[in-house]
């Protein structure tokens, strides 16, 4: 399991630490972590080109102890000192002892002017565009709101140069704790952070900007609570999970999911609900709705009823609301039955949010940005700017475990706790379909006896390894996605 902890978190974890250790001690660690991964991707140090963006905090002091580092190895190292007079005078002094020198205004020590005044643009400007690496030591987990004009001009400068990018910590313009980006922020090709990962580094959009991410070990570990702000499940995390048939098993012990889904208008819906409910480790699949001559020419092996969810005969868990048209009526009846329901797509709309809160058996909510933008009363961009923010209200209004799909898929647990992320996933499953085929999976997780959090988690984490299976680089329709399913299943079980 990989984790992520907030700056509030790491800042107590990191004073608990410090205690017990020599002055700078972290820092070495940190910079020697960052040296090796900076060497590691520009191969040759020895004659390299280096430029150190460097704020005023710590997040510079780890970038000039990184570039003494590179430069003892032989790599012209250049610093750009956003604020000269504030700098960590430890990190600039083994810079310069080292033989790296500091460019443009910082090189007159008692300008207050950033590194965009006019008296040493063109020397910065030069360094960047000529540059072999580019070091982000403007701002890390102090960061607050949007990159202030100077360091906003260097992000400029930086992405016209095309040199690779190196963040310390984070990429300087996202949002730590939340993932958020506003306004200018360094686009890395990779992130070297310390001692925990931190939730942006995770989330979309901030995630994009991070790159490959590398975790140097400063041994905070052994000081960080048990419970993180985030965790992100790995392949032996799914394994785990997966539900396994033993030998006195029967489709019922297994569970049977129902799947209450489709329209006259939309009958795939309820198809690649059911395609991905077959692939979820349920024994049966129940379908109800007006599609069932659809469901069953194209997968014999479920049982069809026209009877109405209340009627079908036993569930362990439903799916309602793919494809539902305006079918208010059969959403209110699902919601009724004392089993784990999953409620998707129009679903969504025509649930009662009264009805859902009052559920004693769990519910999992499972809406894009743009249904959960509808329920929150805000505007898509706003849920895609602020995913944690969004899956998090919308777990509270509910009452209900949330998965929000997305580049990154977020899952929180209705008694909160933290929360799943799901990096699985690739652009091309973005096509009609995909979400019913995940909430068929989904749901049929539920009826194998997965929690809320297990299911939803496991079943996004399985759907977008699919993806990645189905898609292999080329488009690929939902119904592909659903039949990736069990090699996925396999890939994650080996
Ligand atoms: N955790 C650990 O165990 C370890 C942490 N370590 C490292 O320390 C880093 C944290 O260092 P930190 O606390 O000094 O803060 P940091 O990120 O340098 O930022 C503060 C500076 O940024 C400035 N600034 C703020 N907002 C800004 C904006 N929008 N735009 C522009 N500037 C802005 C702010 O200016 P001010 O508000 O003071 O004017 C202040 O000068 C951490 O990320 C990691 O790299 C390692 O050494 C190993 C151990
Ligand atoms: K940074």
């Amino acid at each position: 399991m990989r984790t992520a902890y907030s700056v509030e978190t790491v800042r107590a974890a990191e004073r608990e630490l410090m205690a017990r250790l020599p002055d700078g001690a972290l820092m070495q660690r940190a910079a020697a972590g960052l040296a090796a991964a900076c060497a590691d991707l520009i191969g040759r140090v020895y004659g390299s080109r280096v430029v150190l963006l460097v704020g005023s905090g710590d997040n510079g002091g780890d970038a000039l102890y990184a570039g003494a580092r590179l430069a003892r190895r032989g790599a012209a190292v250049a610093a750009v000192l956003l604020a000269p007079e504030r700098v960590h005078a430890g990190g600039l002094a083994a810079l310069l002892r080292a033989g790296g020198r500091v460019v443009g205004t910082g090189a007159d020590a008692g300008s207050t002017a950033g590194a965009a005044a006019a008296a040493g643009v063109g020397a910065v400007e030069e360094a960047i565009l000529r540059a072999d690496l580019v070091v982000d030591g403007i701002v890390g987990i102090g960061g607050k709101g949007g990159l202030r004009p100077d360091a906003a001009q260097l992000v400029v400068l930086v992405a016209e140069s095309g040199a690779p990018v190196v963040a310390v910590d984070l990429p300087s313009g996202v949002d730590a704790d939340t993932g958020e980006v506003r306004g200018a922020a360094i686009r890395a090709d990779l992130t070297v952070t310390f001692g925990t990962h931190k939730p942006g580094l995770l989330i979309d959009p901030a995630r994009e900007y991070a790159g490959s991410v590398r975790f140097v070990d400063i041994g905070l570990g052994e000081v960080l609570p048990a419970e993180a702000e985030l965790e992100a499940l790995q392949h032996v995390d799914v394994a785990r999970l997966l539900p396994v048939p033993g030998a006195e098993s029967d489709k019922y012990r297994r569970g049977v999911v129902g799947i209450a889904a489709g329209s006259a208008r939309y009958p795939g819906a309820a198809v690649l609900a059911v395609s991905g409910a077959l692939r979820g480790g349920a024994g049966a699949v129940r379908y109800v709705g007006p599609a069932g001559g659809a469901v069953v020419s194209r997968f014999p092996e479920t049982l069809v009823s026209d009877q109405g969810p209340a009627k079908a005969g036993r569930v362990q868990a439903w799916v309602v609301g793919p494809g539902a048209g305006d079918d208010a009526a059969t959403v209110a009846e699902v919601l009724d039955a004392d089993v784990p329901v999953l409620i998707d797509a129009d679903g969504l709309r025509l649930a009662e949010r009264d009805v859902v809160r009052a559920r004693s058996a769990p519910t999992l909510m499972t809406p894009h940005a743009g249904e959960a933008a509808a329920l929150l009363g805000v505007a898509r961009e706003e849920v895609e700017r602020a995913r944690l923010a969004s899956v998090r209200e919308l777990a509270s209004r509910y009452g209900a475990t949330v998965l929000l799909k997305g580049s990154t898929t977020l899952v929180l647990d209705s008694a909160g706790g933290a929360v799943r992320v799901n990096a699985t996933g690739t652009p091309w499953l973005a096509t009609a379909g995909s979400g019913d085929v995940l909430s068929g999976l989904a749901g049929s997780l539920l009826a194998s006896g997965l929690s809320a959090l297990d299911a939803g988690s496991a079943a996004a984490y399985l759907h977008g390894l699919a993806g990645r299976f189905a898609a292999d680089g080329a488009p690929a329709g939902a119904h592909d996605v659903a039949e990736a399913i069990p090699g996925a299943w396999r890939d994650v079980r080996d």
